[in-house]
């Protein structure tokens, strides 16, 4: 250190002096030359910079150029320039939701008028179309007619509520919304329940804007209901309309364009729907001529309504009369000095609570909410799913269903009968060794999470993201199906081909299968269920719609265990299942989880039903990466089935939807070979063309001699699940699949006589309805 500190004091002076010396010298060279460079550093930037233009003064004239030479403004500036035009209106309510309002140039953008419609018995649904016709027609009629495009009529049980009633739908061109909603009130479960629930839901998302519908123009609702059931409105009369409205209210930001109708058919909903429509009509009429609500039209919820509102908006209470009164001596009190208007204003206040309201002074303001409630809320009552009045309850009925207790279902399958007759079983006897006529098919939950395209009975299925309904006890579910299953399968004791061994085996049921419709695992006492199943040794396969991954986490063993992969991707996922739950990829991604970690436990199943359009295109490597992902025992891929009903038809679904049984064989080609190229030991097994459908296992399923042993040694599995050891899907691997059985053979049991229609010499009658033989699409009646 002290050498330094010498070397420092001997040199720094000499050299401290050349510097400056040198300083002297060239101090003018290099001040300029920084000057420069900073010069140049800020015009650079300069340049680069977005420009903001800070003065409001309309940009003058070119001097140099005439008129007509002048560059026109881009489309963007042009619209800004008449906006600014237009005089603004002076609006209360929430800052935040004032988007579009505002922002609309009249004669600017195209109305859409979107009719929304909900119908279980068919009364709203046609008054709903015949509303739209006339309606249609008088929009022509308006002087602004040009500017309103054709209405459209949706139909809530087959929308998805995301693309509408998050935000208004996306529109590339300039389009405005205006929503009207006519809908029925049903005191049991239907879909109206599902739609509320979404509305809530939306309204509380902390993620969403709680008003993420006021781009809206305007929204309108009409309720349908019985009177003579349902008096009064306190007696439920329109009530899920009511809260349609209410909340349909909230997510706009009040943009109720006219109040709320009802009526009933049987009596006054002619006229009162005649009334609406010329309300709704006349405000069509204002905002397309003036940009928006307006301040005159009742319950708009714009400008002095929407002060009042701005108060209680975090409320998610009732209607309250009161605070209309408040907002009515509100605005009249304003006339009068401070002091006055304060006390006038308590006085008032103090009146209406201390006395009942005058109801002829009453405006009531349906925009209006509060965390007070005038009504005492009625203490929940907990509904039945399906119960025996319903709709539900008749169409599933005429279905064929025998329903159980409130929620549970059980059906004969077409294949039992088959099987009855001798003329063959189902896949399941193939690839598993089940015997279709000892297979009982059940379900504790018709409720199910999903509104699949393909579902069988989408237009009256009780829908849900949770359980809220009344829960039957498992011993009454499982005594009522078995029943339900021997009543019917007596009931073809006497039909023509029913052979009488089979007859004396199907009077017991040996195997169930949980895949009816519904979702098994929603029912809060499944693990009991299949406890008494597993009593009487009677097996379990149980397929989930891979929704549930908790319900999944805790389902106790089952002799095989099915999820739905119903697409390989997200987006595809959400248009073909059209789930309920917002976190459905989420959830059915943990379910993968699940089943993967279980595949050393149970046999685990992904089932694959493809839809032609809809989930196969360019999905090979996406569900080979779900089978990574999961590692299931076995992959089935099944051809959807046709079912030809107006519900299949509403969502959109045809005979072209149908894959022929070529295109599926492609299909499970293109699959294996992607497993193998990723390395993972799967082969194609077995196929049973009869109903489509061809079974993918994991080489695990192989015996020493390099045979597929894909059925199941049943005996073995009660006798593992009985000792209360612990066990692996290999310890009940069954005999070998029988070659008949295996890829390439067709799967038709040559024990069974094959039966062919007249003049079909190559289609079997043993085809599900609307399912594919070779080359060949048929719909066979049962
Ligand atoms: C099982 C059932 C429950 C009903 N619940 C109500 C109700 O709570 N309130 C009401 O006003 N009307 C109720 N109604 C009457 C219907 O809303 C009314 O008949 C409506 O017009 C049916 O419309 P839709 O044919 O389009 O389904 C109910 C009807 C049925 C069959
Ligand atoms: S998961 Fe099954 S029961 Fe539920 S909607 Fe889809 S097909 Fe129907």
């Amino acid at each position: 250190m002290g050498h330094n500190r010498w070397l420092l004091r001997v040199v720094w002076p000499s050299k401290s002096a050349e510097i400056v010396k040198l300083w002297h010298i060239y101090r003018i060279p290099i001040l300029l030359s920084v000057l420069a460079v900073l010069f140049a550093i800020r015009t650079v930037l300069h340049l680069r910079s977005p420009r903001t233009r800070q003065s409001e003064t309309p940009l003058p004239a070119s001097p140099t150029l005439p008129a007509e030479k002048q560059i026109a403004p881009p489309e963007y500036a042009k619209r800004k320039t008449a906006t600014e035009k237009v005089p603004r209106r002076i609006v209360g309510g929430l800052k935040k939701n004032k988007i579009s309002q505002d922002d609309v140039k009249i004669g600017d953008e195209d109305i859409q008028v979107l009719v929304f419609f909900s119908s279980l018995t068919t009364t709203t649904e046609k008054t709903a179309k015949l509303f739209m016709e006339g309606l249609s027609q008088n929009l022509k009629a308006f002087s602004t007619s040009t500017r309103f495009l054709e209405p459209e009529i949706l139909d809530l049980s087959y929308i998805d509520y995301d693309e509408y009633f998050i935000n208004p739908p996306k529109s590339e061109a300039h389009v405005q919304y205006f929503y009207l909603i006519l809908v029925p009130t049903y005191n049991i479960d239907t879909v109206l329940d599902n739609f509320l629930e979404h509305l809530q839901e939306t309204h509380n998302d902390f993620r969403i804007d709680t008003a993420p519908l006021s781009p809206l123009l305007g929204y309108s609702v009409f309720g349908f209901g019985d009177r003579e059931g349902w008096p009064t409105e306190a007696d439920g009369f329109c009530s899920q309309a009511t809260d349609i409205d209410k909340w349909m209210a909230k997510l706009t930001s009040r943009k109720r364009a006219f109040p709320l109708g009802m009526g009933d058919p049987k009596t006054d909903a002619t006229e009162r729907l005649r009334e609406w429509k010329e309300g709704v009509e006349d405000v069509l009429n204002h905002i397309s001529e003036t940009g928006g609500l307006g301040e005159g039209v009742p319950g708009s919820g714009d400008a002095v309504e929407s002060d009042v509102e701005d108060v209680d908006h975090e409320d998610d209470g009732e209607v309250l009369f009161e605070v209309q009164q408040v907002a009515q001596k509100k605005t009249k009190a304003a006339k009068k000095d401070d002091l006055n208007d304060m006390e006038d204003l308590a006085k008032t206040l103090n009146s209406n609570m201390n006395g009942s309201p005058n109801p002829l002074e009453l405006e009531i303001d349906f925009t209006s909410y509060s965390k007070k409630t005038t009504k005492s809320a009625p203490a929940p009552v907990i509904k039945e799913m399906v119960p025996k009045n319903s709709p539900t309850f008749n169409s599933l009925t005429k279905q064929g269903y025998s329903i159980v207790g409130s929620h549970s279902g059980v059906k004969i399958c077409r294949w039992t009968k088959s099987a009855l007759r001798g003329r063959g079983s189902c896949y399941k006897y193939s690839f598993y060794g089940i015997a279709s006529h000892q297979c009982m098919e059940t379900t504790p939950s018709l409720s199910c999470s999903n509104k699949c395209v393909f579902c069988w009975r989408h237009g009256t299925n009780p829908v849900g993201t949770t359980w809220r309904w009344v829960v039957d006890p498992p011993e009454m579910i499982f005594d009522g199906v078995k029943a339900g299953h021997y009543k019917k399968i007596k009931m073809l004791r006497g039909v023509p081909g029913v052979r009488a061994e089979r007859f004396a085996e199907a009077m017991r049921i040996r195997h169930c299968a949980l895949s009816l419709v519904g979702e098994p695992i929603f029912y809060p006492h499944i693990n009991e269920f299949l406890s008494m199943l597993h009593a009487e040794r009677i097996s379990s396969f149980l397929v989930c719609n891979a929704q549930h991954p908790e319900q999944l986490a805790t389902l106790k063993h089952v002799t095989q265990l099915y999820v739905s992969i119903d697409a390989s991707n997200r987006e595809s996922l959400r248009k073909i299942d059209r789930p309920l739950h917002r976190d459905f990829w989420e959830r059915f991604n943990a379910c993968l989880d699940i089943l993967k970690k279980r595949r050393f436990e149970q046999r685990t199943v992904f089932r694959l039903t493809l839809v032609k359009g809809f989930n196969i295109d360019d999905e090979v490597e996406g569900y080979a990466a779900l089978v990574e992902q999961g590692l299931p025992c076995f992959v089935e891929i099944k051809g959807v089935t046709y079912c030809g009903t107006s519900s299949s038809a509403s969502a959109g679904l045809t005979m072209q939807n149908v894959p022929f049984y070529s295109e599926i064989q492609e299909f499970v080609l293109a699959l294996t070979a992607a497993l193998q190229r990723r390395g993972l030991g799967y082969g194609v097994a077995a196929e049973h063309a009869h109903s489509c459908c061809v079974l993918i296992a994991s080489d695990r399923f192989k015996n020493e001699r390099g045979q597929w042993c894909t059925r199941i040694d049943y005996q073995r599995f009660f006798e593992l699940l009985e000792s209360g050891v612990g066990f692996q899907p290999e310890d009940y691997m069954g005999e070998e699949t029988p070659e008949w059985a295996q890829w390439g053979n067709g799967g038709f049991d040559p024990r069974d006589e094959r039966v062919f229609r007249k003049g079909k010499n190559k289609v079997p009658l043993s085809v599900e309805a609307g399912q594919v033989m070779g080359e060949e699409r048929v719909v066979v009646e049962e």
